[in-house]
């Protein structure tokens, strides 16, 4: 027991801060369970995400950053914390806010006016992309053609690559996700249930992407969604919570609440989780797929065409399924360079992409 806590309940007075030892605590903190005060949350809070952020180098000064703006709980907390500590400790960023419309009624229309909102908030310029601008398919009329089955994987696919697009128009340096470590957690017991070995070796990395068009970081990387719900609640911040109406996606949602499950029983496991993850080692005997170009768009692809060209081919030829499923003959062909270690193609990955 600390100092103040112990004279103030000899005392007979009111429990303390177990961090002030001054102010009346008011919530448990998720990550430690320590009953802290408000303002040494918010302390708290941030100076680990400007830790991660110091420690790991993210950003120079100078730099160009887009913020994914979804317009959920994660990124308008890492929109408005990274604003202040880029304030408060000079970063020399210029930050901007960068939303992907996939064309979801009812859905990404209401969250995108969330975002709009804290444009004009947080004053950080707002770039919007749309998947029928882009792809010339909104999600509505892909769920339409295809049903919910597989429309998370033309979702996650077309998201990937419309925000490195996002990011070129907008000539970033980096792009940063609001993906937490509840996310990374999940994402790394996912992996290893498909033995998706390729994956798991780098699903962990807090920045990603480096050989590709645009590096990618996770400044939450190491912070709780728990806490993340709390900052936004007690800071009153707007943000949109209704779920994606076209996401039931049972496989991952059981991931999701055994990770809430252990985290009851000892919050450390999400952090033990992720530490697993990032120890793992690939044999150097592993053949690892060789990253080149799409020869149809120019994106970074590991096959002839990329998983986004194969996707919007069989939606404009009526054969939406083409892209879906191991690519093995059809448009890649046999020229598909995969694996020795088995990874898959994309064909089970859900909402909530298993690539950052
Ligand atoms: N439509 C979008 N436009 C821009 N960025 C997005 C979009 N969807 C997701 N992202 C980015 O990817 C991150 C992880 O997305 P995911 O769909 O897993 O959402 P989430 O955990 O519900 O996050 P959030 O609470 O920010 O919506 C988001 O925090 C955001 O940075």
């Amino acid at each position: 027991m600390e100092a103040g806590e112990a004279k103030s309940k000899k005392a007979g007075g009111p429990r303390l801060c177990c961090i002030c030892n001054q102010r009346r605590p008011v919530l448990k903190r998720p990550k430690t369970l320590q009953q802290i005060c408000r303002e040494c949350f918010y302390e708290v809070f941030e100076e680990e995400i400007h830790q991660v952020i110091v420690v790991n180098r993210l950003f120079k000064s100078g730099e160009r950053v887009a913020i994914g703006a979804s317009g959920g709980k994660d990124s308008t907390v890492l929109a408005y914390v990274l604003s202040e500590l880029n304030r408060r400790h000079s970063y020399g960023l210029d930050l901007f806010l960068l939303s992907i419309d996939e064309g979801i009624t009812g859905y990404r229309d209401d969250s995108l006016e969330t975002v709009k909102r804290n444009e004009l908030q947080y004053g950080l310029p707002l770039q919007i992309l749309s998947y029928k601008d882009l792809y010339g398919w909104t999600m509505d009329e892909i769920v339409k053609m295809i049903g919910l089955k597989n429309n998370c994987t033309f979702c996650g696919v077309f998201r990937r690559q419309a925000l490195d697009r996002g990011a070129a128009l907008l000539k970033v340096d980096k792009l940063v996700t609001g993906h937490n470590a509840d996310d990374i957690a999940e994402t790394v017991l996912l992996n290893i249930l498909r033995g998706d070995i390729a994956r798991l070796s780098r699903c962990t990395s807090i920045t990603t992407g480096e050989d590709g068009p645009i590096p990618r970081c996770k400044p939450f990387k190491y912070t709780y969604e728990k806490e993340i719900v709390m900052y936004a609640y007690f800071k009153k911040l707007d943000y949109f919570s209704t779920e994606c109406i076209y996401s039931p996606n049972a496989y991952r949602g059981f991931a999701r609440e055994f990770i809430k499950d252990l985290e009851r029983l000892r919050p450390r496991a999400i952090l033990d989780i992720i530490k697993s993850g990032e120890d793992f080692r690939i044999a150097t005997t592993t053949k690892m797929p060789e990253q080149g170009t799409c020869e149809r768009c120019g994106y970074i692809s590991s096959q002839k065409w990329c998983k986004a060209c194969v996707l919007l081919e069989g939606l404009n030829r009526g054969l939406p399924k083409m892209g879906i499923g191991r690519a093995r003959g059809g448009i890649n062909g046999d020229h598909t360079r995969e694996t020795k270690a088995g990874s898959k193609s994309i064909e089970t990955k859900q909402c909530g992409s298993l690539d950052f």
